[in-house]
């Protein structure tokens, strides 16, 4: 045995935003693998109290936060982090990138995690130009998504594009990785909340302890 210590494993963080009205297990499932394939320490799952390009959801910031909470459960790496709620106005991504480069320090990887649907709206964002000066970017495949980029998406990108992970975390921010996952999903939370106002079931598409508390706390279902 040596006495030499061998030199700390340098960190790697994922945030994953969402609305997460409600978590599911494509949500979830993703989460996992990517965390695996990118070797994230901690991927950062973060609801969006006000998700800037959509409606206001129904359901409250604090209680998606809590099923999100109860759908993570003990899993290893994955956390539910509430930084969103401490702020007022849209739930903007920059800002919430900004904090958790400042919390990490400006060496460590820092990835942006968003499903295929998302990133084709991506030029819209708000301070989107400022995105890649803060982290990288991990889009994944969602089954059912396949449009061409728009020519908005195409210029924000530019020559961002890498082909590998371990291209990707030579660097701390600044490249765009498409990643195909092992279990594609087509799970969606408009469809899990379709079925729940429907007076469906939604076993085994969401973590038994959401489906519980969405149960408990009479969530999603038809007043009628
Ligand atoms: N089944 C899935 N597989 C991979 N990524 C997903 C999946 N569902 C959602 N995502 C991604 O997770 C992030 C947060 O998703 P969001 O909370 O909007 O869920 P959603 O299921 O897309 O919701 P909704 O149906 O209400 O639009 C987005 O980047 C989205 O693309
Ligand atoms: O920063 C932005 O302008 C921005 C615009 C649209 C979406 N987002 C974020 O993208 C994540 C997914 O959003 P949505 O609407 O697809 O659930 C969520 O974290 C949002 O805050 C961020």
């Amino acid at each position: 045995m040596s006495d030499t210590p061998s030199p700390a494993k340098p960190l790697r963080i994922g945030m994953l935003g969402g609305t997460f009205d409600p978590v599911h297990n494509g949500h979830l499932r993703s989460a996992m693998e990517v965390r695996e394939v990118l070797g994230l320490d901690t991927l950062h799952m973060v609801p969006a109290p006000q998700p800037p390009l959509r409606d206001m959801p129904q359901v409250s910031a604090a209680q998606r936060l809590a099923l999100l909470t109860a759908g993570i459960g003990d899993t290893p790496g994955l956390l539910a982090d509430d930084r969103e709620l401490h702020r007022k106005g849209p739930s903007y991504s920059v800002d919430t990138l900004a904090e958790l480069r400042q919390q990490y320090g400006e060496k460590v990887p820092l990835v942006m995690v968003i499903g295929f649907d998302a990133f084709l709206r991506l030029a819209q964002w708000d301070r989107a130009e400022q995105l890649f000066e803060l982290a990288h970017l991990v889009v994944i495949a969602r089954p059912g998504y396949q449009s061409p980029w728009p020519c908005s998406l195409k210029e924000l990108v530019g020559d961002r594009a890498v082909d590998s992970v371990a291209t990707m975390m030579q660097h701390a921010r600044g490249s765009l990785l498409m990643l195909e996952l092992p279990s594609l999903m087509t799970i969606s939370a408009t469809y899990i909340r379709q079925r729940l106002s429907d007076g469906k079931s939604v076993r085994y598409l969401v973590p038994e302890a959401v489906e519980q508390a969405i149960f408990h706390q009479g969530l999603y279902q038809s007043s009628e």
